[in-house]
């Protein structure tokens, strides 16, 4: 496979091509320190709202703060606690509050500084605290490098499921310092390779075999896991340029996200339990094995997938989550608020192979539920 050539120096960019609204995804270590000055270059005399959580604010908020300064940005952070309990009606509303009783105006702009739960939360508080305030991603896993900060997808979660209440908002910019990604725990870590192997698996097979081959690198650092943070936003900007509200293609990246989001929502959005990324790992082995079961995808395909996952510490089936999932009937209800349900009909991400997926509307929910069955789930 060809990956896109390195851009000179060590700074690679994507853009994400909608028009007026459109942005540039900036990739490369040490990036952090250049970010007051390109902040301040789309946003000159601004203050920023810094949303992070404890954990990075502990490990990166410092050398954030010193490059705002060193730009003569004025800023101010507001810290919530780390995990997927954060993307809540309460802790929205506390941080809706928070931004209210500062000095931030209309016109400052609000920088979420994190991984994907940050990002998240951070872009729904900014595009409705007072009516909408710019907002930049500052993303710090490997997860909100490769999917999150891209798209303009922002929201919390609900006692319903994932990802129910939000909005499309795209933020001006995306910085993405790939070193900051050495202080991630291997878990983490895990978790967000299983979004980029997504990319290959969804319509790139080429890129597929390169992790087959280069996974191992891209856990070590540069330049492989460059390259793949900069394949995978150049993936994730073309879906998304394409079809930014996904009335169609956009679905392609749920793959594994039906099965996953239901998984996440059944232990109770648990970090401890589950993170999204591992959610979406097991969803995507269950994707290909429904596939396979409907003879629709070859079954070595959909056991390689899992061999790759596996190899990569991922778990690749229900029982690798520990504790007691809820029943099939209690998924099955958290499958149905899937936001891809049409007229009331369910829609998957099926595969007929590595990198041949595709949409497919009105999947029969006995099935679904007959093969959760058949895979152990719900027990
Ligand atoms: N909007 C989208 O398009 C989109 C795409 C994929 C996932 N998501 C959402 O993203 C969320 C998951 O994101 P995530 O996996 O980044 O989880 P996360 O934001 O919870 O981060 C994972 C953990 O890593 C810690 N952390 C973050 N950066 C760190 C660093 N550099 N060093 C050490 N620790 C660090 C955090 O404190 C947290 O404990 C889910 O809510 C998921 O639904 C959204
Ligand atoms: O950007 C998208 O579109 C995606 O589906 C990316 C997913 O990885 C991500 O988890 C997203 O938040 C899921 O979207 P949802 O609409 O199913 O909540
Ligand atoms: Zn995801």
């Amino acid at each position: 496979m060809t990956l896109s050539p390195a851009e000179t120096g060590a700074r690679r960019t994507v853009r994400v091509d909608l028009g007026a609204r459109g942005y540039d995804i900036v990739i490369g270590d040490g990036l952090i320190s250049e970010a007051g000055a390109r902040i301040a270059a789309l946003f000159p005399r601004a203050r920023v709202a810094i949303i992070t959580d404890e954990t990075v604010a502990e490990l990166h908020l410092p050398a954030f703060k010193a490059a705002l300064e060193a730009a003569g940005l004025d800023h101010e952070t507001f810290p919530v606690k780390p995990g997927e309990a954060s993307k809540s009606f309460p802790i929205f509303e506390d941080l809706c509050d928070r931004l209210l009783a500062s000095r931030l105006e209309r016109g400052d702009v609000v920088a979420a500084l994190g991984g994907g739960v940050i990002g998240d939360l951070a872009g729904f508080v900014a595009g409705v605290v007072r009516r909408g305030m710019p907002f930049v991603q500052v993303p710090t896993t490997l997860l909100a490098q490769v999917d999150s900060s891209v798209g303009g997808k922002t929201g919390i979660n609900t006692r319903h499921g994932k990802n129910l209440v939000g909005i499309f908002n795209q933020p001006a910019l995306v910085l993405a310092d790939t070193a900051v990604l050495d202080t991630l725990s291997p878990r983490e870590f895990r978790a967000g390779y299983a979004e980029v192997a997504k990319y290959g698996l969804i319509d790139d097979p080429d890129f597929f075999v390169w992790l087959e081959e280069n996974w191992a690198g891209i856990f070590e650092g540069a330049p492989a896991r460059i390259e793949a943070v900069a394949h995978s936003c150049e993936a994730k900007a073309r879906v998304v340029a394409a079809d930014e509200r996904e009335g169609g293609v956009r679905a392609l990246l749920n793959l594994g996200h039906t099965f996953g989001h239901a998984l996440e929502r059944g232990v109770g959005y648990d970090g401890a339990l589950l993170v999204h990324g591992e959610g979406v790992s097991i969803g995507t082995v269950l994707a290909h094995r429904f596939s396979a079961e409907m003879g629709l995808c070859p079954a070595e395909d959909a056991e390689r997938v899992e061999r790759h996952l596996a190899i990569v510490g991922l778990p690749t089936h229900m029982s690798d989550i520990p504790g007691q999932l809820p029943g099939i009937p209690e998924l099955m209800r958290y499958i149905a608020q899937d936001k891809k349900v049409s007229r009331g009909a369910l829609t998957f991400i099926l595969t007929r192979g590595i990198g041949r997926s595709f949409i497919e509307k009105g999947v029969d929910p006995a099935a679904v539920e007959g093969f959760l069955e058949r895979s152990g789930g719900g027990v």
